[in-house]
């Protein structure tokens, strides 16, 4: 599959966009001034509060044009949330389409209550509009009384007019609770209360005066140097990682969900809009495709995901800030999903060749389609790009939970491969490995035992490590009967043989590997046993597919049969266990 090319520099201010990218194909160009009616995109009540947003009239986006005679692909323009998703949710249908999306319904007999105080008015004098996006717009206002007399907050405004399905309504339920519960980390911004009266919904939060993530990518003609991505990555990656592990996958992670504090150089960067967000339990895969389409992961089109998706975002937003241009671009919505499918992004053209091995294998390893060789937010933290560029504590990664997991459930021929392969680790990998090691408390003679997997989650826990039932996954694990963990046998349970394929040295590792499974883990091997261990039914022809995989010289796993085994047992067969 070809590269993508950038986008048609005309096209990059805010309001060109937004019409462009609701419309299906190019050809259709006429059409697109009209579907600015939409009304979706249109502007909501309070006209009078609305001003224009400094990134629309910003001198910066004109003043790109001439980069790309320099460089093939102009910067980022905002990202629209996938037009499938919207008319699912808020039940609207394009005029050719016939048929009622999946999930719209009648707007009569909706539950448009919240069980929030009716006090907003009371509370806050409101000001002008800072902010807009498709659900709702964002004011600045003034506490009038209690701890917020006097100080300046946002307020999300979200009409009901637009709550048309009772996912809309879910949809803002769930913004709210997970907000609520996740509030407290630095990078996340800080929530005070929400509100509603008969026509909206309000969220107050602190008021973020710095900006989007993507204007000061605009301002800088669309590229950051690698110090400063890194510093916008670490802000990222952390508070990224923290809602991973309380179970929360944010599902709309793009450059203009991303606020500066203040307006100053070093001012922090907050996480907004949790709109899309929801809970997912370490072992349960989500199926809406929920997104915007140039930020949304393969396996979220694919409709089977997790947490991961995440991750892949953080990689489109990592190589935006490192090169200025988008990995995967078309015209089309469609034309960009089959780029995320199926493109390579383009590590080439300038400026890819002047930018350290280190930053462009990191965004390789976050931009992998295969999700589970994918960088974990933990893990992204521990990379050798960031790792020397911050003094952050690398939080526990739910990852190793599940590695641990399904290492207990393991044969004992799969877990003395797993050993050969961990003695082969590096010294990164091995620093990430006792960091998480340390965090789940060993005792004084080194050893943790299932229960330690639960106090440590316990210490961080919220209201939505409950809602998310990660709780419910780390309980069962601290329950399952086997021995001490010593970090030598910790490092073989929580390593991933996926994420370790991923690397340009996984052949190195598996060969070495392999020769000290020889040493002392090889042994004479029966197809059918080879197959219970790798978990094949008995629709697969096993004498067949399995003859490669044990050596005909001796009856002992070959290379190949050693690399499937430290796989696994399928993930499907295992749920079905
Ligand atoms: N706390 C805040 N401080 C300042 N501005 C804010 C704040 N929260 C939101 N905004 C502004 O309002 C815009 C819209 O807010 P938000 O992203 O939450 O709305 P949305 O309708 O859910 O957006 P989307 O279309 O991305 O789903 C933001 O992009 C930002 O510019
Ligand atoms: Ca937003
Ligand atoms: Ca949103």
């Amino acid at each position: 599959m070809g590269l993508c090319h950038g986008k048609p520099i005309e096209q990059q201010s805010k309001n060109l966009q937004i019409s462009n990218e609701i419309e299906e194909s190019p050809k259709n160009s006429s059409q697109k001034a009209k579907s600015s009616g939409f009304p979706f995109y249109s502007p909501s009540p309070l006209p009078s509060l609305f001003k224009t947003s400094p990134a629309v009239s910003s001198s910066s986006v004109s003043s790109t044009p001439l980069r790309i005679f320099k460089r093939p692909f102009p910067p980022p323009s905002p990202a629209k949330h996938i037009r499938a998703l919207l008319a699912r949710r808020h039940g609207f249908v394009k005029p050719n389409e016939a048929s009622i999306p999946e999930g719209s319904e009648c707007e009569v007999g909706l539950d448009k209550k919240f069980g929030f105080s009716k006090q907003f008015a009371s509370h806050y004098e409101i000001d002008g509009e800072v902010g807009r996006g498709h659900f709702g717009y964002t004011c600045s206002a003034k506490g009038k009384k209690g701890s917020l007399k006097g100080q300046d907050v946002a307020v999300k405004v979200i009409p009901k007019s637009k709550m048309t399905t009772a996912i809309a309504i879910e949809d803002v339920r769930r913004e709210v609770k997970i907000l609520r519960a996740l509030t407290g980390h630095k990078n996340l911004v800080q929530f005070y209360d929400a509100f509603e009266d008969d026509e909206n919904v309000y969220i107050v939060m602190e008021l973020c005066q710095g900006g989007e993530l993507l204007d000061k990518i605009l301002q800088r003609g669309g590229k950051y140097s690698e110090v400063d991505a890194k510093k916008v990555m670490v802000q990222i990656l952390s508070v990224v990682a923290y809602c991973h592990l309380q179970g929360v996958v944010h599902r709309d992670l793009k450059p203009e969900n991303f606020l500066f504090t203040t307006k100053d150089e070093s001012s922090p960067l907050k996480a907004i809009d949790f709109g899309l967000s929801d809970y997912v339990r370490p072992d349960e895969r989500l199926n809406d495709i929920v997104g915007s389409a140039y930020y949304v992961a393969p396996e979220v089109l694919h409709r089977t995901y997790g947490t991961e998706a995440d991750m892949w975002s953080i990689g489109v937003i990592a190589y935006i800030l490192l090169c200025g241009s988008r990995p995967f671009w078309a015209r089309s919505e469609s034309g960009i999903f089959r780029a995320v499918l199926k493109a390579e992004p383009n590590f080439e053209e300038a400026p890819w060749p002047s930018i350290s091995p280190d930053a462009v294998d990191f965004v390789k390893r976050l931009l992998n389609k295969d999700y589970r060789k994918r960088l974990t937010a933990a893990q992204a933290l521990c990379h050798p790009w960031l790792v020397g560029s911050h003094e952050l504590k690398i939080p526990s990664d739910m990852i190793i939970y599940k590695l641990v997991k399904v290492y207990i459930m393991s044969s004992a021929l799969r877990k003395s491969a797993l050993a050969a392969l961990a003695k082969t680790l590096t010294v990164p990998q091995l620093t990430y490995l006792q960091e998480q090691f340390n965090l789940l408390g060993p005792s004084k003679n080194g050893y943790i035992s299932m229960q330690n997997y639960k106090t440590a989650i316990l210490k961080s826990s919220t209201e939505a490590t409950k809602d998310s039932r990660v709780l419910d996954f780390v309980h069962m694990i601290s329950c399952l009967q086997y021995k001490k963990l010593d970090f030598e046998e910790f490092c073989a349970s929580a390593l991933s043989v996926y994420q370790l394929e991923a690397m340009e040295t996984w052949e190195q590792h598996a060969r070495r590997a392999y020769e000290l499974f020889e040493k002392d883990g090889n042994r004479v091997i029966m197809i059918e046993e080879l197959a219970t261990e790798l978990g094949l039914g008995p629709s697969v022809p096993v004498q067949v597919v399995l003859q490669d995989w044990i050596r005909h010289s001796d009856g002992k796993l070959s290379f190949l049969g050693f690399v499937r085994l430290l796989h696994g047992v399928s993930s499907r067969t295992l749920q079905k266990a």
